[in-house]
């Protein structure tokens, strides 16, 4: 339910004369004549004040309108918001305050547990350009793509790029943590990765001819590389493997689908405004480096949590490669000396390498200065005017199971049996079931390892839990493909193959939202942005203006709350093994029942909770060289890739979600407070990832608010803007279910899946829970037990 708070009443009254045109088209007016204005009251945004001003008011927003959290509402110039929330009041002009009722209408949302402070929010009007650019373009001064000074800064855009490709092939055959084997090529033509590089060389020099002024910037009618897809079968039954088609709407085609630009929640902080990284403190100073942060704030102490055990942990790692890659602007090219020393002679402009101190406490010791880092990929621009970079997923953006079937229908048709719908697999007695196809690629796995696996994610053999639950996808997908089968003998091995991964993927979304996600953002912020699934009804929430795309801040900063889950150790039936032991080496799978052990350790071992603590395997001993005792850091490569993609600092995301910014250092606590202080020059300058995990925990949730706020706008959109959502109906879903399909879809759990494919079922016990730990209301149980929910295939038989 949504409704005025009591100051906005007032402010509909005062105006009412005046609005003879609905609300909120004077709002996006006047926003757009006073795009840099700021717009409100920051105190106001404070759910707690707002929930006492509201607790009278009853009035809705203007028709058409909605109220929704701030986040959700694209609509509205949020920098503004932020940057007029960064000032204190006494410094807001009265004139500015005059301005904020009119075009910020507030509301509140009130759900069972308590309230929160929304926006009105004006119909989607998303054309996938972000509303800042918009406001930008008036300021610019086209150049006509014959200009001279145009053409001057094409060609050290030109020379430039070809400096990043001269350098992106040296030779290097060593294991790919990032699983780049595959290349950025994959979806993009490698060439158009080249061309958005350029674009921003390019734009870049223009800067510099110009001196800075930034008032010049240009279009390319003529290379328009990224528009629309062509989607010959729009009404298809079953969506694509790159994602492209989910949306048919004019402009859509492309939202979503591997290789497309990720998005932004605000704009980029580039220290040129175009691509150059973050490095500098509001102060002026340059900012502490990556590593010196996750050295000093990072530790790795043991925090187990409390209710939720290392599934939980893995599966959220499984779900981060369904919809985010990185594509590196070269996976092969080093970016230090073999010793870490110094920076390599030859290494590419796209290393952004992370210094290291020669007294660091772990890395000093083995005389290492210099930490690989290679900047991201940049996408070629969509509207031509490449404002700014703008990085790109490499898979496809929606949960489609795109790590068990693949992103390109080349790559998945190498997957299939090709017999029975089924995808391949190693059968073999020695396994008591089935594993994924071996591997051979160079660099897939370390050299020593036996068993390597592959997957339709070229990352799947980072960690040994992670093949485990590529290992459960795939075995479901062909028990659910031999289901269909049975009972439909008539269908061809394609229909059969598409079926059932339209079931598994419905399977796998319905975990996401029923169990996964719900402990992750907790309850309320589920409720608050409709995340829980519906039950045994459709839903009617696709919108073909939603664009699902990933954000940076969210895959760069927020959804990586899951590497402070990370344990130093499995505890495994045989005796505990450390976490970085089983990096790229999945050999124990040959064991016969090595997987049904997992499972059954993944189930009740805790995994960490998310605070500044972190797993050495993870910030010492990631991605280890063969002859080396020490391998890079996962914390410092988060910070220093936000700083790549130049994510706002943590106070302008505070400022979005409704609260004050951080102004002392000492906010963060004693101790936190001195480091910090010690580190940073102003407050303002702390990293997303750290402020982002550093936040206490909200109650019931594993993340603070401002992730959780991230996280779960995020999820919305990519339940709304998915055409193929397992549980919208026939009205948007050209692959909707039967209500019955849907029911028995809506069955599934993930302690279903685990039992489905045991090795040995009568001897596989799960937690009806499966992602918490065991308590009195969440006792194990026998996989051969009725209680178990079993998907009921009958409701797919012809
Ligand atoms: C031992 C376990 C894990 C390891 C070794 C690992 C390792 C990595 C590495 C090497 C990257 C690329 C970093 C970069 O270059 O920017 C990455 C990215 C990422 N990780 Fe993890 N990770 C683990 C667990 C998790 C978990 C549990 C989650 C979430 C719940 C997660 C979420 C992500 C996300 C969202 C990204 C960004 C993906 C992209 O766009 O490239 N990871 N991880
Ligand atoms: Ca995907």
């Amino acid at each position: 339910m949504c409704r005025l708070s009591s100051n906005e009443q007032r402010t509909e009254t005062a105006s009412s004369g005046k609005l003879n045109q609905p609300a909120w088209l004077v709002v996006l007016k006047l926003v757009s004549l006073l795009a840099l204005v700021p717009i409100i009251d920051g105190s106001s945004l404070t759910p707690k004040r707002a929930s006492h001003e509201g607790a009278n008011a009853s009035e809705p927003c203007a028709a058409e309108s909605k109220c929704v959290r701030l986040l959700q509402c694209p609509e509205v110039d949020r920098m503004a918001i932020v940057r007029y929330l960064s000032r204190p009041s006494y410094l807001r002009p009265p004139s500015e305050r005059r301005w904020e009722n009119f075009y910020w209408r507030r509301c509140t949302l009130e759900e069972d547990d308590g309230q929160f402070e929304g926006i009105c929010c004006p119909p989607p009007n998303h054309t996938g350009r972000e509303p800042w650019n918009t406001a930008d373009e008036g300021h610019f001064q086209l150049l006509h793509e014959n200009d001279e000074v145009l053409l001057r800064a094409e060609l050290f855009g030109q020379w430039e790029t070809e400096k990043f490709r001269e350098k992106a092939n040296a030779v290097d055959d060593e294991v790919n943590f990032h699983g780049g084997f595959h290349g950025p090529g994959d979806v993009l033509p490698a060439e158009l990765v080249w061309e958005g590089l350029r674009d921003v060389l390019t734009r870049q020099a223009l800067h510099r001819i110009t001196n800075g002024t930034g008032k010049v910037g240009f279009r390319r009618q003529k290379r328009c590389l990224l528009g629309e897809a062509r989607c010959e079968k729009p009404h298809s039954r079953y969506r694509r493997f790159d994602g492209r088609c989910n949306n048919i709407a004019p402009g859509g085609s492309l939202w979503g689908s591997a290789g497309y630009p990720m998005g932004r929640v605000l704009p980029p902080a580039y220290d040129d405004g175009i691509w150059s990284p973050r490095t500098v403190s509001v102060t002026g100073r340059y900012l502490p480096t990556a590593r010196k942060l996750s050295s000093t704030l990072f530790a790795d102490l043991h925090q187990p949590h409390e209710h939720y055990n290392v599934l939980l942990m893995q599966f959220g790692q499984f779900l981060a490669h369904d919809f985010s890659r990185n594509s590196l602007i070269s996976s092969k090219s080093k970016c230090c000396t073999p010793d870490g020393s110094r920076r390599h002679p030859e290494a590419s402009p796209g290393c952004m390498s992370i210094p290291v101190s020669s007294g660091d406490d772990f890395y000093g010791q083995h005389g290492v200065r210099c930490m690989h880092f290679m900047r991201s990929a940049v996408a070629p621009m969509d509207d031509c005017s490449a404002p700014h970079g703008r990085q790109l997923s490499a898979v496809s953006h929606f949960i489609d199971g795109s790590p068990i079937y693949g992103v390109t229908k080349e790559q998945a048709h190498g997957l299939r049996a090709h017999e029975g719908g089924r995808l391949k697999s190693l059968n073999h007695r020695r396994y008591h079931n089935e594993l994924p196809p071996i591997e051979k690629a160079d660099g897939a796995c370390e050299k020593w390892a036996e068993l390597c696996f592959r997957t339709g994610d070229g990352r799947s053999n980072q960690l040994i839990s992670l093949v485990a639950v590529h290992t459960l996808m795939l075995r479901e997908h062909n028990r659910v493909a031999k289901g269909l089968h049975r009972r439909n003998p008539h269908w061809s091995d394609g229909t059969l193959y598409q079926e059932a991964r339209r079931i598994v993927v419905g399977q796998l979304q319905h975990i996401v939202y029923n169990e996964y996600l719900p402990k992750v953002v907790g309850q309320r912020y589920a409720t608050l942005y409709g995340l829980h699934p519906t039950r045994g009804e459709y839903s009617d929430a696709y919108s073909d203006r939603v664009d699902p795309s990933v954000t940076s801040e969210f895959t760069v900063a927020a959804f990586r709350f899951g590497h402070s889950t990370v344990p130093s150790k499995f505890e495994l039936k045989d005796g505990p093994v450390e976490t970085w032991h089983t990096f790229l080496d999945p050999t124990r799978f040959r064991e016969r029942t090595f997987y049904d052990d997992l499972f059954h350790t993944l189930q009740r071992q805790p995994m960490e909770s998310v605070d500044e603590l972190f797993s050495s395997s993870v910030t010492r001993f990631l991605d280890v060289k063969a002859g080396k005792s020490y391998g890079v850091d996962l914390s410092a490569i988060n910070i220093q890739r936000g700083r790549d993609h130049a994510v706002r600092p943590y106070n302008d995301y505070l400022r979005l979600v409704g609260k004050a910014g951080v102004s002392s250092f000492d906010d963060y606590g004693e101790e936190m407070g001195r480091k910090l202080r010690s580190l940073y020059a102003h407050p303002d300058d702390v990293d997303l990832y750290v402020g982002g995990v550093l936040e206490t925990p909200i109650e019931g949730a594993v993340v603070g608010e401002t992730f959780a706020e991230l996280i779960s706008e995020q999820f919305s959109r990519f339940r709304k803007g998915d055409r193929y959502f397992y549980s919208h109906g026939p009205e948007s879903n050209p692959g909707h279910f039967t209500l019955p399909q849907l029911k028995a879809i809506q069955q599934t759990t993930m302690a279903a899946l685990i039992c489905a494919n045991a090795g040995d079922a009568h001897d596989m016990y799960v937690l009806p829970d499966a992602f918490a730990l065991p308590h009195e209301g969440n006792r194990p149980v026998s996989c051969t037990s009725p209680d178990v929910p079993r998907l009921d295939l009958e409701w797919w038989k012809d």
